[in-house]
Formats: structure tokens, sequence, C-alpha cells
């Protein structure tokens, strides 16, 4: 698991690295020590050959010595062979402790999800998370592999080199190394404007992403409404924003390596150019020896910077995933307090529990109060509608008692439990809730009914099914509980998906249950399945059905009607059919009967 923190979005994106490296120090150090290892032996490796054609030239050919020249060649052979295996050993090790970094990283960002409040996701687009887990982490991998280590060991190399040169002509080198400050300053432009082009990348990715999700969440409206050409006009839009950003990046990734090439030459030319012509300051003549190899290292000592131009894109493209992917984990988490966990002792009553709702205020944005000085007293064992129009606020009091959002003021307790301070694996114990909608999860019927929690049972499975009566169904499929369900396997209807939805709430035996319009759109004969399912289930359990008609609940002790986010009535069915007020006004509208007995 994951230990390391990221503290907040403005910290350098590389010391998330640096911690990831820190972190992983124990299970990878001896791959560190290997590759501090190869790095020194390439370094002092690239130094030898133009030391040996130094030699060749200055001594052994202006000696005669041809028997010397075959020896160096020798060795020139053995240390150029040997760069390529320390090379070969670098970019493995570097790709093997790249990749569990990686890990490490996805974990950590795989914990952040689950700690993100519910507010995160209501206002970021689901494409753009995807992006941040996808194609962000992968561009950091980039880093390992062509960016943070080798570009030690370059550094390394261009320290050795500097030192060869300065054995070898103090003022040569001194003439080269002026070169640098012109090549830092120029790197510095090119590495600001690929950044920032980088970054548009980044986010026109994100905006591809998050089109794709929406169009595909929608493609039966689209289909239906044959709304294809606008969708296709509407995705020209980020695709073009795509490629504005990555033709900018493009022009600057196509210069750099030619204004290096550029300077390069320059110093070659220069110091050829002044060393065949002068002395070096202690009066000695630079040789033809000192020369070539001189010339030698101008370009090893250029080529790391080269080899770090060329790869200057990925280079940017890693710290800016990186430095969106800190901006991702520098969201604040949510803040719980004091977690609550659920005892034994807590399920000892007989008549199941009680839900307190005390005074509750509560909005998405700080601005704007959706529910305002709401409080509900619902006894043990009790079943209770909350009842009202269309946006009164009422799925919001279900998500607060589920503990999905905290109120801004108030106080939520399910028998003196608060249930957004509850511990999440101990939610299922205490609450079921069935939403508007069911969603299916790619997977047999049984993981969608235990959501691939393996602590519950196949008996407990089949107990769920039998109870909201999907068992026959289930029995007369080839593959029974193992049948796949969703995009690749069987499509349940809308009713089987809401009795697989009940299962799912009480294959627990949770002592309440939230029903968010349980049987809205559903014809009256599936509506009586529903129904007898919750009758079954009711037994000695709390139960809170919201509705925004009459018909929509069954069996309620109390009813609760709600309007602008507040409680404008309450009482028993009968209390309030004799009552003025708006349920009598509901009831006269729908012109039903309280109880449903088709
Ligand atoms: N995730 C959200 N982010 C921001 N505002 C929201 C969110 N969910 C709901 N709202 C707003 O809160 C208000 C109440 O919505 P809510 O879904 O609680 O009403 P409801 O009574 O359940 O409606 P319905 O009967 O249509 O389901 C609405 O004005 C809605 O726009």
């Amino acid at each position: 698991m994951a230990t390391w923190q990221v503290r907040n979005e403005k910290q350098h994106p590389l010391s998330v690295v640096l911690k990831a490296m820190k972190n992983t120090r124990s299970r990878l150090g001896l791959f560190y020590v290997l590759l501090a290892f190869t790095a020194l032996s390439l370094t002092l490796l690239e130094l030898l050959p133009p030391m040996l054609l130094k030699r060749i030239l200055d001594v052994n050919l202006k000696n005669g010595q041809i028997e010397q020249v075959w020896i160096a060649a020798f060795y020139y052979l053995a240390a150029s062979m040997g760069s390529s295996i320390f090379a070969f050993a670098q970019t493995y090790l570097t790709t093997y402790i790249g990749q569990n970094i990686l890990i490490d990283l996805r974990l950590l960002m795989a914990e952040h999800i689950a700690k993100l409040p519910m507010n995160y996701y209501n206002r970021t687009p689901v494409g753009e998370i995807m992006s941040y887990m996808s194609s962000d982490v992968d561009s950091v991998n980039t880093l390992f592999s062509s960016g943070l280590i080798s570009g030690f060991t370059d550094m390394m190399k261009v320290f050795g080199i500097a030192m060869a040169m300065y054995v070898i002509s103090p003022r040569l080198c001194f003439i080269t190394l002026l070169s640098i400050p012109v090549l830092l300053i120029v790197a510095n432009y090119f590495r600001k404007n690929i950044l920032k082009a980088q970054m548009e990348i980044r986010k026109a990715v994100g905006k591809i992403n998050t089109y794709l999700q929406e169009l595909f969440n929608g493609i039966r409206i689209v289909k239906f409404y044959a709304k294809e050409d606008e969708y296709e006009k509407k995705f020209q839009t980020p695709l073009r924003e795509h490629l504005k950003s990555i033709d900018h990046a493009a022009v600057f990734d196509s210069y750099f390596p030619c204004v290096m090439q550029t300077i390069k030459a320059i110093v070659i030319a220069a110091i050829v150019l002044l060393g065949a012509k002068t002395s070096d300051y202690d009066g000695t003549t630079v040789t033809i020896g000192s020369l070539a190899a001189f010339a030698d290292l101008v370009s090893r000592l250029l080529s790391p910077v080269e080899a770090l131009s060329q790869e200057f894109q990925t280079i940017q493209q890693a710290m800016a995933g990186l430095r969106r992917i800190v901006g991702f984990l520098g969201e604040e988490v949510e803040e719980k307090g004091k977690i609550q966990r659920l005892d034994n002792k807590f399920f000892v009553s007989e008549q199941g529990v009680s839900v307190t709702i005390r005074d509750i205020s509560f909005g998405y944005a700080p601005d704007k109060l959706i529910l305002k000085d709401v409080s509900l007293d619902i006894h043990e064992g009790k079943k209770v509608a909350i009842v009202g129009r269309t946006g009164a606020g009422k799925t919001s009091l279900m998500n607060l008692i589920a503990g999905l959002y905290k109120p801004h003021a108030g106080a939520i307790s399910i028998s003196g439990i608060d249930p957004y301070r509850l511990h999440a694996t101990d939610r299922r114990k205490l609450i079921g809730i069935v939403p508007q909608s069911t969603h299916i999860f790619e997977g047999t019927l049984r993981e969608n009914i235990t959501l691939r929690d393996d602590r519950i049972t196949q008996e407990e499975v089949e107990k769920a099914a039998k109870l909201v009566g999907l068992q026959d169904f289930i029995a007369a499929l080839p593959d029974g509980y193992d049948t796949v369900i969703g995009v690749q396997g069987i499509k349940l209807s809308f009713g089987q998906s809401q009795l697989l939805s009940l299962a799912r709430a009480v294959v627990c035996d949770p002592p309440v249950l939230l029903l968010d319009e349980p049987t809205s759109g559903m014809d009256a004969l599936t509506e009586k399945v529903i129904f007898d399912a919750f009758r079954a289930i009711g037994n000695k359990r709390t139960i809170i059905t919201i509705s925004h008609r009459l018909s929509g609940v069954i069996d309620a002790d109390e009813v609760y009607i709600m309007a602008a986010g507040k409680i404008v009535q309450s009482g028993s069915p009968d209390k309030l059919a004799g009552e003025k007020g708006w349920y009598s006004v509901f009831k006269q509208l729908e012109d039903l009967g309280w109880r449903l007995d088709v």
C-alpha cells in the first residue's frame, strides 16, 4: 500500500517522484545501488576512447609503435563494448525502477479517489479523472525511461568529460565551457514553451475523453433523436484544440535539435580554429592528438545534452502529466473526524433502529441551500414516506441519511451512529439503498448482488434473491448466479434491475432501507411484484421511501411532505387525509388510495 502523501498542488511535481523513490528505497535499494554503479562505469568508459585516441595520435603513431596501436585499438573496442553493456543495464534498471514507482503512484491515486468527497465527482467530468489515471500516469513513465535517471547519468558524464578536457587543455576546456550558459538559456526557453504546449495537449485530451464519455452514456438518446451529425460536429471542437496544441508543441520540438546541432558545430569549429593556431596558457602547444581528442570530447559533452533535447518533448509531457497528477492528489479529501464502527451490541434491539434528523441544512454549493432546517423522528422499525414534487430535495435528504454528504448544520443519527462518519466497510451492514436507477456492473449476477464482497456467502446471496422474488428468474438461466450481465452479457429489464438492486441492498440484512422512487416508470403489475418484495423484507426494518407521488409509497406509518427543501406537513396517512394541506392536494390530484391493494 502506498504510504506517501501529497501536501498540496503547489509543491513541485518532481518532489512527488523523489518522495516515491525514497519510499521504494527498502524494496528497490539494491537496484538503486546497481544503477549508481552502472552510471559511474558508463561515465568512466565514455572518457576512455578519446584519451586512447590522443595516445594513439600523439605517442604511438608519432613514434611508430604499431604494436601499441593494436593494443590501444583493442582497449578502444573493449571500452565501446563495455559502454554498450552498461547502457543496456542502465535502460533495464531504469525501466524496472520506473514501473515500480508507477505502481505506487497508481495505488496512491486509487486511495485518493476513495477519499474524495461526492462534491468532487459532482463538479469533475469522469473523462477528466480517467485521463489522470491513464494517459497522465503513462506519461510519467517516460520520466524514468528517458528523463530523470538518465538525466542524472548524463550530468555525471558532462562532469567527467569536463574534467578530461581540463586535463588535456585548460584553455580549450574554458572555451568549451563558455558555451554552456548559452546552451542553458536556449534550453530553458524551449523548456518553458514545450511545457506550456504539453499542458494544452493534456487539457485537450481530457476534453476529448469527457466528450466521448458523455456521448456513449447518452448513445440511446443520440441515436433515437438522430443527433449523430450534431455530435460529430461538436467532436470537431476538442479535436481541433488537440491538433492545435500538438502543432504548437511540434514546432518547438522540431526546432530544438536543430538549434543544438548548430551550437555544437560552432563550438567544434571554434576549438579547431583556436586550438590549431595557439598554444596553451602554460606555453605547451596543443597537439594533433589533443585536438582530435578534444573534438571527440566536445561531441561527447554535447551528446548527453542533445539526447536530452531529443527527449525533451517526452520529458515535458511527463512533467505536464505529473503536474496534473499533483493537482489531482492535492484535491482536498473528506475530513470525517472520528470514524465510528458498528459492534455486535448495535443489533440487539428487537424492533430495529431509529433515525433521528435534527435541524439539518445542506446545499451542493456553499451559497445555495437545498435543505433548510429539516427534522424527522423515525422510530424503530417504522415505515416512512417522504413525498414531494420534483426538485423538492428528497434525494438530497436521502443522500445525507446514507452518509454520502455531510450536512452544513444539524445532525443525523441512526440509533447513535452518524452515517457520515460510519466506517465504509460497515455501511452496508447498517443501511441498504435502492436508488432511482440501478447501475449494472459488468460481471455475474452474483457479483452484482455482492458487489464483489467476498465476505458475503452464496447462501446469503440466494436468501436475498429469494426475498425479493428473483430466484425463479435466476434458476431459469443456464448459468444461474454465474450468468454474466451488463454490456457483454444478458440484459435485464428495468423491473428486474430494480429487484436486483433491492437484493443488493438487503443481502447484508441491514436494519435501515432507503428506497428512492423504486417503482417509478413501472407498470402496475411490475410495481406489485416490487411492492410484494418490499413487504417481504419490511419486517423489523426501518424503511424510508421517497416518492413524488402518493401511489409510489407503501404501507407508510408516517408521511412527510417536502416542498422547496422543507418539511411542510407530517403525520400518519389517516391524520393527514383529514387535514387541509399538501397531502390532501396530492391525494385529490392523484385520486388514489394510500394503500395499494391490487
Ligand atoms: N449533485 C448535485 N449537484 C448540484 N445540485 C444538485 C445535485 N443533485 C441535486 N441538485 C439540486 O438539488 C435540488 C434538489 O434535488 P433532489 O434530487 O434532491 O430533488 P428530488 O426531490 O429528489 O427530485 P426528484 O423527485 O425529481 O428526484 C435540485 O434543485 C437540484 O438541481
